[in-house]
């Protein structure tokens, strides 16, 4: 307990502290070169806080960020000399402006990812510099724009004093909304599209969607730091924004700890700061500057923050200061399983489809009915397309003909998180979890279709926010208890035992709250005990109305647990009925049996 208050106040302690080192600055420094050299660190955090949304949760490598920093500092720099804006609505529109770019650059996303995605960013910087160029009746061409007016707010001038203050509460504000959104969960969202983009969509969250939020995010920050710099500087022009300057603010992302709360902060102070105490180098300036970020890198590869969080949490282990189990409390296990769906009523229904690869039938005409709160099961040899049907009802495939129908509505040419967020869940073979979260926050990127507060509500922490926060948290501490991990809940998924992370997928997929739950080949690789238990699981969840479309190998479980059986062999349905049905049906035993070697498989004694 003493330990969650201390979590909780670290935070609002660093932004009082930080407040007032801000507030005491400029009484501290020599002279004015000094105010404006923390006035330009104040500035450059502010781009390395957006890309940290870019970059550090969504995993995605920005090269193009001075681009925006450019749009933001030519608007201000437009907008205060020819029409004679204020300091307040040059940020604003500078910050409409470049998130509109920011949608633009990620457009590409839905195609292109990885090192051709930077590229992209690169070009859009080349362009902004060339535009910045050529656009001379605006912006100046080569010789920029000059005589950018002291900024005003409120018709009252801002003197240096007055606009390092601004420049502080905009930092301040900056943190607050950074840290808000890397601690909600749409930072969780946007750090389990890096981590597994399949799984993501499994649990409702669009990651184009996700990309083009966090590329508005940070290309908004750029923009509101452009605009402050033309004031600052007092004069713009396309040399100030070059390639150099977009390394230069991933670096400071990198260097400081991506993805951490105060990592880019500090990478924006060290990178400002070392140029300015490197000058005793002379000429070997940039030398030094190379060398010091090389071997602190090599030392701290995920960066300052990040390593020192990993030596913290090493030490804690060490010393066996590791978080007591999470107890179920404020929230109903038996409530929170229970599905809506009536009994009886159609929760899947399959008419003809028909998936092929080329020329390979993979699901030929397969025309399934599968009851409210029922176990059925898909068997078959390998390769008799069991898979492909999931994938297909699951909409990670488009079937190539016929219909797929889920709670009554047509579901064909729905994808993955669409259905995801109307109640179907699934999990894999080779399970997909977000290796890097915890098992808590695991199960809490489930439960992201359910969370009712927006964008608006996470970022300004409004009553709807902590309510949402609350239920899930406590949800997901139950559904741990319920499979048997919650002595794991701060645990990353990656560390675990491969039995408890097929327990933690399934934990993932009960937070969606699903009318229906796939199961693919989820006793593959358990221990005897391990699939005893997942048989009681899997009726639990049948006794609770979920519909469980279970596709396994292991034809005990299937015989003990299923109320309906359908066979697959080559892509078509052979058998389907009840298990007695399906045990004595001929051409299920041929299959099984079959002259052809290729049908026998490690299952067929298990039928016998
Ligand atoms: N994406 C794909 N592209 C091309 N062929 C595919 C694809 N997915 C599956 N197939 C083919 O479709 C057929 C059915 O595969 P599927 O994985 O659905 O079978 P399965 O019954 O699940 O097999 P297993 O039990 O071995 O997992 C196989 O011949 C497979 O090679």
């Amino acid at each position: 307990m003493k330990k969650l208050i201390l979590k909780r106040l670290t935070f609002p302690l660093l932004i009082v502290v930080l407040g007032i080192l801000l507030y005491t600055l400029p009484q501290m420094v020599a002279n004015e070169y000094e105010l404006r050299i923390w006035m330009l660190l104040l500035i450059y955090a502010l781009v390395a806080l957006g890309l940290n949304i870019l970059t550090g949760l969504t995993g995605l490598v920005s090269l193009g960020q001075a681009g925006l920093f450019a749009i933001g500092a030519y608007t201000s720099a437009v907008l205060s000399t020819k029409f004679g804006f204020g300091l307040g609505t040059c940020i604003v529109a500078a910050m409409i402006l470049s998130a509109a770019f920011g949608v633009l650059l990620s457009y590409p996303t839905v195609r292109v990812r990885g090192v051709y995605l930077t590229v992209i960013t690169i070009a859009f910087g080349i362009i902004v510099e060339n535009v910045a160029i050529e656009w001379s009746s605006l912006t100046g061409g080569p010789n920029g724009i000059s005589s950018i007016p002291t900024p005003t707010m409120f018709g009252l001038p801002l003197e240096d004093t007055k606009f390092f203050y601004v420049l502080a509460i905009l930092f301040l504000l900056a943190f607050l909304l950074h840290y808000n959104l890397i601690k909600s969960r749409f930072g969780r969202a946007m750090r389990a599209v890096s981590q597994s983009e399949t799984a993501a969509r499994t649990v409702g969250i669009n990651p184009i969607v996700m990309r083009m939020m966090s590329f508005v995010i940070a290309a908004a920050f750029a923009g509101a730091a452009g605009a402050t710099y033309a004031f600052l500087n007092q004069y713009v022009n396309p040399d100030t924004f070059r390639f150099d300057d977009s390394v230069r603010f991933l670096l400071m992302v990198i260097l400081g700890g991506s993805g951490t709360v105060i990592g880019p902060a500090l990478g924006a102070t060290i990178l400002t700061f070392i140029p300015e105490y490197l000058q005793s180098f002379g000429e070997w300036q940039r030398f030094a500057y190379g060398v010091l970020l090389a071997l602190v890198m090599f030392g701290m590869p995920m960066g300052i923050v990040g390593t020192v969080n990993l030596w913290i949490s090493r030490f804690s282990k060490s010393v066996n200061l590791r978080s007591r189990p999470w107890p179920c409390v404020n929230a109903d296990t038996e409530a929170l399983l229970k599905s809506d769906t009536a009994a009886g009523t159609t929760c899947l229904q399959t008419k003809d489809m028909t998936m092929a690869f080329g020329g390979l039938i993979a699901n030929d005409k397969v025309s399934e009915v599968l009851k409210a709160g029922t176990v059925h099961s898909v068997i078959g040899p390998n390769g008799a397309g069991k898979s492909t049907f999931i994938n297909c009802v699951s909409g990670f495939y488009r079937p190539t003909s016929g219909s797929i129908e889920f709670m009554g509505q047509i579901a064909t040419a729905k994808q993955s998180h669409q259905l995801a967020r109307m109640g179907l869940a699934r999990t894999f073979q080779n399970t997909e979890l977000f290796g890097d979260m915890t098992c808590l926050e695991n199960v809490l990127v489930g439960a992201d279709s359910r969370y009712r507060s927006g964008l608006f509500a996470t970022l300004l922490r409004l009553p709807s926010y902590f309510h949402d926060e609350r239920r899930y948290a406590a949800e997901a501490r139950c559904l741990l208890e319920y499979v048997g991990l919650d002595d794991y809940a701060e645990e990353k998924a990656r560390n675990l035992p491969f039995g408890h992370q097929r327990r933690l997928e399934i934990a993932r997929a009960l937070a969606m709250s699903p009318k229906l739950l796939l199961l693919d080949e989820p006793a593959a690789g358990l221990t005897h005990g391990e699939i005893e238990d997942l048989m009681k699981l899997i009726r639990n969840l049948a006794s609770h109305q979920i519909t469980v479309l279970l596709v396994e190998h292991h034809v005990d479980m299937i015989m003990a647990v299923s109320d309906h059986v359908t066979v697959l062999d080559y892509g078509k349905v052979i058998a389907s009925g009840t298990v007695a049905e399906v045990r004595s049906n001929p051409a299920v035993i041929e299959a099984y049996f079959g002259t052809g070697e290729t049908k026998g498989n490690t299952d067929d004694k298990e039928l016998a």
